[in-house]
């Protein structure tokens, strides 16, 4: 089943189809880079939605059923259903197969794909792309355009599995992504720090605030601002995704974890004791970083983000 033209598949199964694997799904065929598009989802009511508004042509729930004659594999489940997922796939995907997945956790991926011959290709990959929203209905086609895409190939040398390693390469930029290449535990020690504590900080922050909320009732909602706001938008985001994120990536968060707390210890003590020059030069570096952020032109502009009833972005021209 091999695919000699990269920028080509016959037909690829999406395997979970929720927000990322609808807009991958709905990318590479505004593209044309697949012919066929087939769901595997373990909730059949994920299939009928995602059949119903044309993300997928078919849909199975059996995964051994929808790999059949399959040129492309994306695996776009929480990255918790991935080690089951390749003990299935060494026994019945098609030879010379190339697999992607998207998981937001790399380390594991690539424990999980030690039970893979090397007949059918896996390279581990994480779009670094997303929002809040679960589900088929919503992905877009454009979520990964000027995105980066960090790929962690596995530890294989051979010419078949480093030409995979060009294939996902090529079929992540034909979609709009820019791809970055770097080990495995690498990624997890960088996304704890730029994806997974954010992550971590606005749901325990949304949590004690709703605690709060029972003090005094009402008040969060009705006077919540908008940096409380940005926060509620992450802590909106799925709990499965989320929750197998912490428990597959425990070392490196628990590690940057330890630095954040003691660098909230700094400001607690800096507060405590009036010292404004800690805090000025604290905040500082917020606001330079995140300049540098919007000059590289990451700053995301997604719909939904919760900004459209004040009109106001919070950014700076
Ligand atoms: N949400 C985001 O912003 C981003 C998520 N990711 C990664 O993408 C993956 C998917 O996340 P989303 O699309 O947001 O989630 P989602 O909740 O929208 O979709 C996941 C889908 O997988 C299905 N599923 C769960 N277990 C399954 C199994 N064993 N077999 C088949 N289907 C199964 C669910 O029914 C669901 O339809 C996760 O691994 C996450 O870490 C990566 C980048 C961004
Ligand atoms: O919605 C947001 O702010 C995100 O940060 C989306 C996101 C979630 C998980 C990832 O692995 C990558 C991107």
């Amino acid at each position: 089943m091999k695919n000699s033209n990269p920028l080509k598949f016959k037909r690829a199964v999406i395997v979970g189809v929720g927000l990322i694997g609808s807009s991958i799904a709905r990318a590479l065929r505004e593209r044309g880079v697949v012919d066929r598009i087939v769901g595997v989802d373990s909730d059949p009511e994920i299939l009928a939605r995602a059949r119903k508004i044309d993300v997928i042509d078919d849909g199975f729930s059996d995964l051994k059923a929808g790999v059949e004659n399959v040129d492309l594999i994306i695996l776009s489940t929480p990255v918790g259903a991935l080690t089951e997922i390749c003990t299935t796939l060494a026994e019945c995907a098609p030879d010379g197969v190339l697999i992607v997945d998207v998981g937001s956790v790399k380390g594991v991926v690539a424990e999980a794909a030690k039970s893979l011959p090397d007949r059918i290709h896996f390279v581990p990959c994480h779009p670094v792309a997303g929002t809040e929203q679960s589900g088929p209905e919503a992905g877009f086609a454009t979520l990964f355009e000027n995105r980066w895409c960090i790929l962690t190939p596995l530890e294989r040398s051979d010419d078949a599995y480093l030409d995979a390693v060009k294939q996902a390469s090529v079929l992540w930029t034909a979609i709009g992504a820019e791809v970055e290449i770097m080990d495995a535990a690498h990624h997890d020690l960088a996304l704890a720090v730029t994806s997974h504590i954010p992550h971590l900080i606005a749901f325990t922050l949304v949590g004690a605030a709703d605690d709060i909320e029972s003090v005094a009732p009402g008040e969060v909602v009705k006077y919540s601002a908008g940096g409380f706001r940005d926060f509620t938008r992450i802590a909106a985001s799925d709990p499965v995704m989320w929750r197998d994120v912490f428990l597959n990536n425990r070392e490196a968060v628990l590690e940057v974890l330890g630095r954040f707390s003691e660098e909230l210890a700094v400001m607690q003590r800096a507060i405590r004791w009036g010292d404004a020059d800690v805090l000025f030069e604290a905040f500082s570096r917020g606001r330079s970083l995140r300049r540098a952020i919007v000059d590289a032109g990451q700053e995301t502009d997604v719909p939904n983000f919760g900004r459209d009833q004040s009109g106001d972005t919070g950014e700076e021209d």
